[in-house]
This record gives C-alpha cells, structure tokens and sequence, in this order.
C-alpha cells in the first residue's frame, strides 16, 4: 500500500509490512522522483526478497540477473531465498571480464548514458538458460531495454521482470512483478 504524506516532501511505500517515508529528490529542472535506496537496509531488502519470492514460486527461472549498483542486494537476497544464482551486469568494463558483451542505458537518476557489461562468465552461465530480471525501481524503462538486449546477444530466455517498485505509468509496466508503485512528482518552474 503506498500513500502521500500531508507534507508531501516524502512518499511512504509499505513493502511487505516495512514501511519507509522515501525522500522527494529533484532530478530535472520540472520533475521530482521519490528516491528508493536500499543499500544498507537490510530489513527492507529481506521483506522484498521474501515477498518477490513468493510472487514468483510459480516461474520458471534459472538464474537471477540484474544491474549494479543500488538492486544488488536485492538479488543476493532474492538468490537465497530461491535458491538460484545471480549476476551483475556492470557498469565499468574490467579486464577480467574477458569478451564481454555491451549495450548502452540512459538512467533517470544521473541524465547520462550509460554501457552495462556481461561478463564473459555471466554470459556462458546463461546462454540458453531461463533468467528472471530484478531491479529496485522499474521507471523509464531504459535499463530493462539495456538488459533485454543483452539477454538477446547471450540467448537466454527472460521468463520474469521484478522489481520492489515500478514508477510512473502503471500501465506500461503491468508485466512487471512488482510490489509497489512510485508516482513522479512533476515541479513547476
Ligand atoms: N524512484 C527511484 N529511486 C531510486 N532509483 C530510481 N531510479 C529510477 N527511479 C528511481
């Protein structure tokens, strides 16, 4: 359940019975976004994992995929609870990566383009196999692209998208498992 706060410079998502009043950011001269960080919250990332497992008891997937930075806990606590793998795709190309495969992203929180990775490793772990995609926050879509793209080029099949909150359209996103949703607050000038 999500609602706004009188005060409105937060919003408060309830995610699995774990409430959090998340801080009104402005990321463009006319909008503002409610900003969901997990990293460090631990209890708010296990109340996710545990509900987004349960909402995909009934999918077949393999392998749990996602993007650095903010949703890595969140895979790694998804991970186990299913008991399956995840992977990063990464942001900065290191060596050890070896032939990785790359495609761009614009994120909403920076405004700038952005090139994720798969490690060649990553890439044999799921070439053919079944992978569900996890983010914190699904908004503008743009990392959902990248990350479809990549699983194209590393022919894995993408059977679930899930996210702790979609934001935005609702409607765009109603193939996304998700367990709440974040309104975009528009600023006038
Ligand atoms: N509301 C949000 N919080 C954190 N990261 C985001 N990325 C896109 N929208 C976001």
């Amino acid at each position: 359940m999500t609602h706004t706060d009188s005060h409105s410079s937060t919003y408060s998502i309830n995610i699995n019975g774990v409430q959090r009043h998340l801080p009104l950011f402005k990321v463009q001269p006319d909008l503002a976004i409610a900003v969901l960080n997990i990293l460090g919250d631990t209890e708010l990332t296990e109340a996710a994992a545990h509900a987004l497992n349960g909402r995909m008891a009934d999918i077949s997937y393999d392998v749990i995929v996602t993007a650095e930075a903010k949703s890595i806990p969140l895979a790694y606590a998804l991970s186990v609870h299913s008991g399956r793998p995840y992977i990063v795709l990464r942001k900065n190309y290191k060596s050890y990566m070896g032939e990785a495969l790359s495609t761009e992203t614009l994120s909403i929180t920076t405004g700038k383009p952005q090139t994720l990775y798969l490690d060649a490793k990553d890439r044999a772990a799921i070439s053919g196999r079944q992978v569900a995609l996890v983010d914190d926050v699904v908004s503008t879509g743009s990392t959902l692209a990248a990350m479809r793209a990549l699983m194209a080029q590393a022919e894995a099949e993408i059977t679930a998208v899930a996210a702790i909150c979609t934001e935005g359209d609702m409607a765009q996103w109603s193939e996304v498992i998700a367990l709440a949703h974040l309104p975009l607050f528009p600023l006038s000038a």
